[in-house]
């Protein structure tokens, strides 16, 4: 991926500053509570709007402010994943996966539904409502949820907080494969350097709101 930003953000008194030129499909990012990694993701994906700066991702321009450019969240085509799965719980697995399938419209589709069932194991999950699933079952459906929408980027926010150590250690070699096989675009945001190594992500901190980073 191309991601070129050069912004700011504030609100109250938090500042968010971000300078990153990223030439590689993998970032992770590290830095203590407050720092403003959510806040940069949110950014990113459009729920909020930088004070000044743009952003540009694969050479399309999401955020201009000198020139009132905001492009909405739903045309990005970026996906964000937080720490707690966000399925519907009347739906069952399969309904939760063909609902991200709905997005794609218009798009080539990147993966099949077939393969994103096989790389994150669902099969025998299919038929289970959401209410029946372990957090690390979750969290995989929301992952392969986001990504038959057909993603250019996926963000990660702390994917793995709220599992226990047996759930997290089944996670990560899921979220090896997506990079490996599918070689998608990844931000992982964590607390955790320890996944970040796993991932063999290049990492930067964030501090105090400052984000500065170039590869
Ligand atoms: N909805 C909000 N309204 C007001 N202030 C907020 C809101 N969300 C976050 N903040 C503030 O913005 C700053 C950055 O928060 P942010 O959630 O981006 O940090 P973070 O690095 O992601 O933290 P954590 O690791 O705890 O998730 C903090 O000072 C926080 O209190």
């Amino acid at each position: 991926m191309n991601l070129n930003c050069q912004f700011e953000y504030r609100h109250d008194d938090f500042n968010l500053k971000v300078d990153l030129d990223l030439n590689q499909n993998l970032l992770g990012i590290l830095g203590r509570s407050g720092a403003g990694k959510s806040t940069f993701l949110k950014n990113l994906v459009g729920v909020l709007k930088p004070t000044v700066g743009k952003i540009d991702f694969n050479h399309r321009l999401l955020v201009d402010t000198s020139l009132q450019m905001f492009m909405p969240t739903h045309q990005r085509h970026i996906a964000l994943i937080f720490q707690q799965a966000q399925l519907f719980p009347h739906f069952d697995v399969r309904q939760n996966l063909e609902y991200g399938m709905r997005f794609h419209r218009n798009r080539v589709q990147k993966f099949s539904f077939d393969q994103i069932v096989d790389l994150l194991a669902l099969d025998q999950l299919l038929n289970r409502k959401s209410l029946q699933l372990s957090g690390g079952e979750s969290q995989r459906v929301s992952i392969g949820r986001a990504l038959l929408a057909s993603p250019d980027l996926v963000l990660l926010d702390e994917p793995l907080t709220g599992l226990d150590r047996n759930l997290k250690n089944q996670l990560l070699p899921f979220l090896n494969e997506l990079k490996q096989q599918l070689n998608i675009p990844m931000i992982y945001v964590t607390h955790h350097p320890e996944e970040l190594e796993y991932l063999h992500a290049p990492i930067v901190t964030m501090t105090d709101g400052i984000l500065q980073y170039s590869d």
